[in-house]
């Protein structure tokens, strides 16, 4: 079992910007969910814990190895998946995992002829190896991404926004891909997308503004809402009275119908009992700490 401890993590950047406040997780095998929206603080606290910037203070452990101090040892077992690549150079898959696994220290060639056959029949795309992977569609883009990610069997893989431009099928799929990898390693997934930690994570935490705000499996966290969500379809001119006299922690329209949702523990006349969800989870919280 791996594990990532992560205590009273702070990091100051030198404009004097706060982007990690206090923050402390335990992370073991698994898919974490890193939700928060844009600017929570996401790629501040992953850019620490792989390396590439030094915390103000706190530490970080990765199996009981203090990774601050030493970053190599959490480099040699990382595996990283970016939300984009950017752009593939002309070269095949075979070809571009090749080179990938020479860049991460594989240097026994027959060791990086198993693995890259092993991952690329993994991911699903040993008969697409011999094909550029510019011309590849966008899930077959994610999945060779994971594949790369998995070169030199890493124990801890952090993923970036994964599913952004898939197809519901791909999706699917890629779901599928990296919840069967995270039963033996700890998969940290950073996203602004409520939907994939619903599907796949069995911990999430939600950030903002650099600090932790709620940690738990998302089934528990949905159940302390039983009995307290509460909706309502109103007219856009009564926003403001419902904003200022109700707890509203989100607004959306459906087929064209303002529909509100409040959190309160007392009955709210004229307001439906609504059964909870992972969003309102994240909506009530994010309203709570603004
Ligand atoms: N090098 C830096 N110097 C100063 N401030 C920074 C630096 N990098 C990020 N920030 C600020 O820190 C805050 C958190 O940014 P960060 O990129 O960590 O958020 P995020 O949750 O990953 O958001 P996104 O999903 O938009 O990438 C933002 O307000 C950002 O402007």
């Amino acid at each position: 079992m791996n594990s990532l401890k992560i205590t009273d993590l702070n990091l100051t950047y030198k404009n004097g910007y706060n982007a990690i406040n206090g923050i402390s997780l335990d992370i073991k095998n698994g898919m974490f969910g890193l939700l928060g929206p844009n600017g929570a603080g996401k790629s501040s606290l992953m850019k620490t814990i792989v390396g590439l910037q030094k915390p103000s203070s706190g530490t970080i452990e990765f199996n009981d190895i203090d990774i601050v101090e030493q970053s190599d040892y959490i480099k040699k077992n990382l595996g990283f998946l970016p939300q984009d690549f950017g752009v593939y150079p002309r070269v095949n898959a075979y070809d571009l995992l090749n080179h990938i696994a020479i860049l991460k220290g594989i240097s026994n060639k027959l060791e990086r002829q198993n693995q890259i056959q092993y991952l690329l029949e993994k991911v699903n795309l040993w008969h697409f190896k011999d094909k550029e992977v510019h011309t590849f569609s966008g899930g077959m883009k994610q999945r060779f991404g994971v594949a790369q990610a998995l070169l030199g069997n890493p124990k801890i893989i952090i993923v970036d926004e994964p599913t952004a431009g898939l197809d519901p099928e791909e999706r699917n799929r890629f779901n599928t891909l990296l919840s069967d990898i995270s039963t033996e390693v700890i998969v940290i997934l950073s996203t602004h997308l409520v939907e994939d930690v619903k599907n796949l994570c069995s911990e999430m935490t939600i950030m903002n503004k650099g600090r932790i705000l709620k940690t738990g499996k998302p089934k528990a966290l949905i159940e302390e809402l039983q009995g307290k969500i509460w909706s309502k379809s109103i007219v856009k001119s009564e926003l403001e009275y419902y904003q200022t006299t109700f707890k509203v922690i989100s607004q959306q329209l459906i087929e064209r119908q303002l529909q509100i949702t409040v959190c309160s523990s007392e009955r709210l006349e004229g307001f439906h009992l609504t059964e909870p969800i992972l969003e309102h989870v994240y909506f009530n919280v994010l309203s709570q700490n603004n």
